[in-house]
């Protein structure tokens, strides 16, 4: 049985894991934070990771994503897409009306993750404009915290999954502000993983460092890929961390014919004085479209 580390029971991240392997039983080992997610792969406690990275409303996960880079080594191993669908949860009877329908007004809090919150801002707006907005941990996280804290007019954003575990009523569905609301997550190990569905497409991260003060750069290191065809999919750049104004690039690509092509463009851009980390090369599965 695998053993992968995941945010909380309930978390979107839970229940994406579950959707990857279908039904095949898992060993997973539950943590509060996501650095302990981290850091259960890489202290071998467990095989695997959940890593969420990237979100459609969000965008990137920067958070994550630095960890990645600059806290472990564990290559990507997978990648897929999940939906995150985001429902307000809290204890029903505190914001009842005489016609059964809730009072969204009545709301003094609500509390999610600093992901979640921002996914659900139209909703807020119309319906709680005057609450505070409190991110935590993990959404399953905030759906706990609610469930201790009954009578303050505290709500949560989180997954019916986490409202089930709690016993709290889902006081309204599907309240994100784009109803094609995905997470993309990576699994992260040092072993390669077996997963029973059709891969998409294989992709290779890079992690690219330009030289410094090198005017035209970055447009040597695309050319190297352009003139290739190599279809890239991400292109996005994040602070070293170590000097104001220095950067390195994340750079996905996606593997269409084989991987010498893309052998000699990680080549030919060490040779313009680059530095080429590869943070994995995985299969991709996308969620079955709903239509
Ligand atoms: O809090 C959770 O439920 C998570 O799985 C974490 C996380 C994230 O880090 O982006 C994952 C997907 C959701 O869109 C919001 C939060």
């Amino acid at each position: 049985m695998k053993r992968i580390a995941v945010l909380p029971e309930g978390s979107v991240s839970h229940e994406a894991i579950e959707f990857l392997f279908e039904g095949e039983p898992l060993d997973l080992k539950h943590f509060k934070l996501i650095s302990d997610v981290f850091r259960a792969v890489d202290s071998g406690s467990v095989q695997y990771s959940v890593i969420p990275i990237e979100n459609t409303i969000e965008g990137s996960v920067s958070l994550h994503m630095d960890w990645l880079v600059n806290e472990v080594d564990i290559p990507m191993q997978a990648e897929w897409v999940y939906p995150s669908i985001q429902n307000i949860i809290g204890h029903g009877s505190e914001f009842l009306r005489q016609d059964g329908t809730y009072d969204f007004s009545k709301i003094t809090k609500i509390m999610s993750h600093p992901v979640a919150i921002p996914q659900c801002q139209n909703f807020i707006r119309q319906h709680s404009p005057d609450a505070n907005l409190e991110g935590v941990n993990s959404t399953a996280e905030a759906v706990e915290i609610v469930k201790k804290n009954p009578g303050n007019g505290w709500v949560a954003i989180g997954t019916k999954l986490a409202a089930r575990k709690h016993g709290l009523d889902i006081m309204a569905e599907r309240v994100t502000d784009h109803d094609n609301n995905y997470t993309r997550f990576v699994l992260i190990g040092h072993e390669p993983v077996s997963i029973p569905r059709k891969a998409a497409h294989v992709k290779t991260s890079l992690l690219v460092t330009l030289p410094e003060d090198a005017p035209g750069a970055l447009h040597q290191v695309l050319s190297a890929f352009a003139w290739r065809k190599l279809n890239l999919t991400r292109l996005e750049s994040r602070p070293t961390k170590k000097r104001l104004g220095s950067y390195y690039f994340y750079i996905d690509v996606v593997e269409t014919v084989d991987s010498v092509l893309l052998t000699a463009a990680m080549a030919e851009i060490e040779a313009l004085n680059c530095q080429v980390r590869v943070l994995g090369s995985y299969p991709c599965f996308t969620y079955p479209s709903r239509s």
